[in-house]
């Protein structure tokens, strides 16, 4: 059932989320017709595009939109700008983004894309050249009522800003306003939602305390690595301060930090902000060896950076009792046997992760309406919404005898599969 791939994608996502998604289907044993729809993706859209650099010489980018499946309502999901950057990944992180959206139950199908390139390569003007012109490149392929990108790694409210502006003039000067709502993730002045900055981070803690609730276990006095000290990272790292959990490692593409007694998160973003965003060098703690970091003694593994990190040939090293998936695909389904074999619980990306796109929404709800929401009212909505989700895959893991993945995979499914009967496409 792998449909595009002639050969490995180089980051092996798409062969993860596919692995993912064949065996919830078979536990489920899902319709043949909705998995055949599901197996694909709707629409693939790559541009290239010419972009005047600072010394005046011209580069053309490749940019990248993959829509899944829009059954539930538009596309969503973020766009990233990183040197992996392919087709593969897109496809993949779009289909991750239909199922995270169903699962939360939003009225949004999924999509993801991104440009080829490596930010810190370019200048602030740079950037914002490259953004605006894969906006215009883009054109009517994304929209307020149908695909509506977000930030991802590297992509920030600044991006998003400019992406919004771009979309807006190209429309009629007395309707552009109505449009805010085509990225979501936008700094607060320019239609941005109080709390969309920490939402992600927050999700992952109230997944993780939902975990832990469940389990009979507390949060506080445990002690955590993090893999990703970027958004999600760092947001994870103040909300696990707040339960009172310990920090004792950090890993980023800068290199690996270590204190067994813990590294207090508030004091290394002070210092990662004046490191050019990266740990390494921090100076209450020591660096260790990047291929050493998962093997590190704790209780929670907390990957918030890239995927496939979590593989056949490092799961069995693994202390923790629970992985809680920040990033999107960070385990490989090799890398998932061996934990699952453990006795480890994983915290999967599509419910871990998806206090994000749930404060998009609220972000899209809220400028599509002319309202203004408080961060109260934002976390208060999101915590609720997070604790549903985790409830229903539970049940859905014990009616199934699944892990946790799989059953999040047949709540997702089943609603899109619902949504097909309801509408008569199939009997
Ligand atoms: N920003 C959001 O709202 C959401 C993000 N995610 C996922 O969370 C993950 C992180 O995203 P953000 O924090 O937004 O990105 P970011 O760009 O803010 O931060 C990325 C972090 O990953 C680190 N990193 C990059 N390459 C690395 C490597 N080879 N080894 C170790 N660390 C490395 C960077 O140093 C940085 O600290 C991604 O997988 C993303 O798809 C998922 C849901 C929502
Ligand atoms: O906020 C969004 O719309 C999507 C964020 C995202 O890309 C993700 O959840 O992976």
């Amino acid at each position: 059932m792998l449909k595009y791939m002639a050969e490995k994608s180089k980051t092996g996502m798409y062969e993860s989320v596919m692995k993912q998604f064949e065996k919830a289907a078979d536990i489920m044993n899902l319709d043949s017709n909705i998995r055949k729809i599901l197996s694909n993706t709707n629409n693939e859209i790559v541009v290239h595009f010419p972009v005047k650099m600072d010394n005046g010489s011209v580069e053309v980018f490749t940019g990248y939109r993959v829509q899944h499946n829009n059954a539930l309502g538009p596309y969503k999901g973020g766009l990233r700008y990183h040197p992996t950057v392919d087709i593969d990944d897109a496809r993949a992180l779009a289909i991750w983004m239909t199922w995270k959206t169903s699962l939360a139950g939003l009225p949004y199908g999924g999509g993801k894309g991104g440009i080829q390139l490596d930010p810190v390569k370019y200048s602030a003007s740079e950037l914002e050249r490259i953004t605006r012109r894969f906006t215009f490149a883009l054109g009517g392929n994304i929209g307020p009522e149908y695909d509506i990108p977000a930030p991802d790694v590297n992509t920030n409210a600044q991006i998003m800003a400019w992406m919004a502006d771009t979309y807006m003039s190209t429309k009629d000067s007395d309707s552009r306003s109505k449009y805010a709502h085509v990225v979501t993730g936008k700094p607060i002045n320019s239609g941005g939602l109080e709390g969309r900055d920490r939402a992600t981070g927050f999700g992952v803690v109230t997944t993780l305390q939902s975990w832990a609730d469940w389990k009979n276990e507390t949060l506080e006095g445990k002690s955590y690595i993090v893999q990703g000290f970027g958004n999600v990272g760092q947001w994870t790292a103040h909300f696990m301060k707040e339960k009172g959990a310990k920090m004792v490692a950090v890993q980023d593409h800068t290199g690996t930090i270590y204190n067994e007694n813990g590294i207090d998160p508030i004091e290394l973003l002070e210092y990662a902000k004046g490191n050019k965003g990266g740990v390494a060098g921090y100076p209450k703690a020591e660096a260790i060896d990047n291929d050493k970091f998962f093997a590190l003694q704790c209780d929670i593994c907390i990957p918030a950076a890239l995927g496939s990190q979590i593989t056949g040939a490092n799961a069995n090293d693994i202390k923790a009792k629970v992985i809680a998936e920040g990033a999107n695909g960070p385990t490989t389904p090799e890398g998932e046997e061996i934990l699952l074999k453990k006795g480890v619980s994983i915290i999967p990306d599509i419910l871990c992760n998806s206090g994000g796109v749930i404060g998009s929404y609220y972000e899209w709800l809220q400028n599509r309406n002319g309202e203004i929401w408080q961060m109260d009212d934002v976390i208060g909505k999101l915590e609720r919404k997070l604790i549903n989700s985790f409830g229903k895959v539970v049940v859905a893991a014990a009616e199934y005898k699944v892990d946790l993945r799989t059953a999040a995979y047949i709540v997702a499914i089943r609603r899109i599969e619902l949504t097909y009967r309801e509408r008569g496409v199939f009997p």
